[in-house]
């Protein structure tokens, strides 16, 4: 029951369904159920009927027809270990966190494949503030599932259509897709995207560079999303160029902010007035990048990013030193073939 968890949960029950919001602290649980409010991450957003919110994952879990999963992605496979006892074969898992882990490279649908197998396993993801959405300001988003055959071979898109009409409502438009992988690396790739855009902005570069960060971050959106199997046109979507621009335009995204305050010249422990926020892209920075080393993908600003956050780089001269590279074409070819995250060499 942390911001999305909270605004998702409001714009299910906005939409008629019955909402278990689980979290690990019954203390909080307990409040919101005395308040309709979450005020640890949510103040003055009342919460709609229809939501429950309990400390017990068996009974959160129990009877679900999907399970939304909106933890931090670092403690994803942690979460998943919970709830492998409680949950029901089949039951359809639709992860709202963006990233990919740390050392494995996996896409977090792969981490909970590995983790839960007999689930549908899909994503929910776009451009997303939590508190504007459970405010009920329009909102769109776009729900994917890979797409599969049923038993009788016909072409079966259910999961991604039923949970889009449950959760649709006058105030929130969730698209389907069957690219997963699109859906996810955009996701996972917008918020370093996020924290280079603040860490330019924080330093006193201007418009004209903003823009073009958020331009080149969509051309290493699409050639990661190609070289692990996803559509280049699913990165021009709401899941990729929509949340990249949203996240890199205004400090509510933690990432954009981030970037601010460190182009700013604060150490790490000086940002958020030293709490400690989730800030994917942090981990993101990390992930993508040896990933991408991995596959053989250059994506030069998610690298600019890594060498200030992971090897002390200037700030300053790393991105005078991204401007200085050679020349390109626009777009990039890309000739790679796919590997699935498992079969890759080692770093
Ligand atoms: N906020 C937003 O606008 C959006 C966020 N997202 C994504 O949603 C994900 C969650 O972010 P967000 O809701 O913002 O984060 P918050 O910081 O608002 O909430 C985090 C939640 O996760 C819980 N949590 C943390 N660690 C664990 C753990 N090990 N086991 C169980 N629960 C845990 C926290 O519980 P506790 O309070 O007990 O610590 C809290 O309920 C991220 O991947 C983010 O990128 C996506 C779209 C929009
Ligand atoms: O993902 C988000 C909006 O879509 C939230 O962004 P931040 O995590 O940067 O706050």
């Amino acid at each position: 029951m942390g911001s999305w968890g909270t605004a998702l949960a409001s714009v299910a029950a906005a939409s008629g369904r019955e909402v278990r919001l689980w979290g690990r602290r019954e203390a909080l649980a307990e409040t919101m159920r005395r308040t309709g409010q979450n005020p640890d991450y949510l103040p003055d957003t009342p919460l709609p009927d229809g939501i429950e919110p309990t400390s017990e994952l068996a009974y959160a879990l129990d009877g679900a027809e999907a399970v939304l999963i909106v933890t931090p992605s670092s403690s994803l496979r942690e979460m998943c270990g919970h709830m492998r006892p409680h949950l029901a074969a089949g039951t359809p898992l639709a992860l709202c966190c963006k990233g990919i882990e740390r050392h494995t490279g996996y896409l977090l649908s792969h981490l909970v494949e590995e983790e839960l197998p007999g689930h549908p396993v899909g994503a929910l993801s776009g451009p997303t503030f939590a508190r504007e959405t459970a405010l009920g300001h329009p909102t769109a988003a776009t729900i994917a599932f890979e797409f599969r055959y049923t038993d009788r071979l016909e072409p079966d898109r259910s999961p991604a259509a039923r949970l889009s009409v449950s959760m649709s409502s006058a105030s929130f438009r969730p698209y389907m897709s069957d690219d997963l992988v699109g859906v996810e690396v955009g996701g996972a790739v917008k918020n370093v995207i996020a924290i280079a855009c603040g860490m330019m902005t924080g330093a006193g570069f201007a418009e004209n560079t903003r823009a073009a960060l958020i331009t080149r971050g969509i051309d290493e959106m699409k050639v990661l999303a190609e070289a692990l199997g996803g559509k280049r046109e699913t990165v021009t979507g709401l899941s990729g160029a929509g949340d990249l621009t949203l996240t890199c335009s205004s400090t509510t995204s933690r990432n954009m902010s981030l970037g601010v305050q460190l182009g700013e010249g604060k150490t790490r422990a000086e940002c958020f007035d030293g709490k400690d926020v989730v800030v994917e892209g942090e981990i993101s920075a990390a992930s993508v990048v040896e990933l991408a080393r991995r596959i053989g993908v250059s994506m030069p600003i998610c690298e600019a990013v890594h060498a200030i956050l992971y090897d002390g780089a200037n700030l300053d001269q790393t991105f005078v030193d991204l401007w200085a590279r050679p020349i390109e074409s626009e777009p990039r070819a890309l000739e790679l073939e796919l590997v699935h995250p498992a079969a890759m060499p080692e770093a």
